[in-house]
């Protein structure tokens, strides 16, 4: 990697790219506008990782040791004398379990507006092989059906926005697709929660950097042919490069390969998730953003009778964690079996718990609209 693709917090943006939200006509007032960082000789090297959080590891260890934590990383036990189950119970004590935690989520939620934020991989369908296999079963399918009945909800990934509608199947939900660079709101006919005066919505700030994607597609498929196992996915304003089924021996190769070709895109970085090395644009835009720009399309954008709950398994639904954390609002439950270093306040184990937690919500909800008529 070479200075071209490295980015430092404080360095001077050479280039501006005006982000233009194309919908509603109400947000314009906050219309996005981030720098892109370019390549500057006087730029030290740091890179973004995959938290977004510059560091100053350039070489292809950094790469090749990230690769093999987890994502997020694993909470490194500071007593060695800390057995797993240890290390557990105290990792829980700071982020307890959001099904045995209910009756205090709900007491949060008095008097607010829930709105739900679901990542897709990991949290609504388990972790596959083949991406494209990546399934939700119908169980799931019909808690976020349900969930969506009463609370506004959005699905907020990193996969391309029509590929994760092909496995979720569910009109009247908001779809974050590419990290959030591609929002779409429901169809008049389905959308049910319209609290500002628009006809659709549609939000995609890195528009521009469509050709140079489909481009850097073609020559990773070419450069990682040789690799068996290495799979590239095109997901419209980003791209994965996944190395589950790649020999650990060969992560090296692969990690340099990737980076052999950014070098020659310094408007794109790379950042890591769950066994993918992902390829974004350098603009100012993650899943963080786009809870923030969706409570907004809701009409929360100040309001303090909201709850948004964002749930999520990776290190860049850390983003959106961050967001609630920064804005003291709402709940971030991870899902995840261990402890792992995370902005989130609540875990859940796996999908299975997040369809519980989801089953709850919906009981609930019915429950107490049962009493309110008969009251
Ligand atoms: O934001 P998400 O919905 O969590 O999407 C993140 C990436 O998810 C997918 O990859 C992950 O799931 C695959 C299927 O289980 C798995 O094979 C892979 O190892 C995981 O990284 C998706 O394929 C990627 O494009 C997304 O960026």
């Amino acid at each position: 990697m070479t200075n071209q693709n490295v980015i430092a917090s404080d360095a001077k943006p050479s280039i501006d790219i005006r982000i233009r939200v194309l919908f509603p006509k109400s947000l314009f007032s906050t219309v996005v506008s981030e720098p892109v960082l370019t390549a500057s000789p006087r730029l030290v090297k740091k890179m973004e990782t995959a938290g977004g959080e510059a560091v100053t590891k350039t070489n292809n260890a950094y790469w090749v040791d990230s690769m093999r934590d987890s994502s997020p990383t694993r909470v490194k036990s500071t007593a060695s004398s800390l057995s797993e189950t240890e290390e557990r119970k105290s990792w829980m004590i700071n982020h307890p379990s959001a099904l045995s935690m209910f009756e205090q989520i709900l007491n949060a939620s008095k008097g607010k507006q829930i709105v739900m934020f679901l990542d897709y991989d990991g949290t609504l369908s388990p972790i596959v092989e083949d991406p494209d296999r990546a399934f939700m079963t119908s169980e799931m399918r019909e808690a976020v059906r349900d969930v969506a009945r009463y609370f506004p909800t959005a699905i907020v990934t990193g996969r391309c926005r029509d590929k994760v509608y092909s496995f979720v199947k569910l009109a009247g939900l908001y779809y974050a697709g590419s990290h959030g660079m591609d929002i779409k709101g429901p169809s008049s006919k389905s959308r049910k929660y319209k609290k500002k005066d628009h006809e659709a919505l549609l939000f995609q700030p890195a528009s521009k950097f469509l050709p140079m994607i489909d481009e850097v597609y073609e020559v990773l498929i070419e450069k990682t042919k040789t690799i068996p196992g290495a799979k590239v996915e095109n997901n419209k304003f980003c791209l994965s490069v996944h190395f589950r089924c790649v020999d650990e021996k060969m992560w090296d190769t692969l990690a340099e390969q990737v980076k052999s070709v950014l070098n020659d895109y310094p408007k794109l970085r790379l950042t890591q998730g769950r066994k993918v090395l992902e390829i974004r644009p350098t603009i100012k835009w993650d899943k963080g953003k786009a809870l923030e720009f969706l409570l907004e399309a809701l009409g929360y954008a100040n309001s303090k009778d909201v709850l948004p709950v964002y749930i999520g398994d990776d290190r860049s639904d850390e983003d959106a964690f961050k967001v609630l954390r920064n804005r003291d609002q709402g709940l971030g439950i991870l899902v995840s079996k261990v402890p792992k270093e995370t902005n989130a306040s609540y875990s859940l184990q796996d999908p299975a718990e997040v369809k519980e937690f989801l089953r709850r919500l919906v009981e609930w909800k019915r429950s107490s609209m049962l009493e309110y008529r008969r009251v």
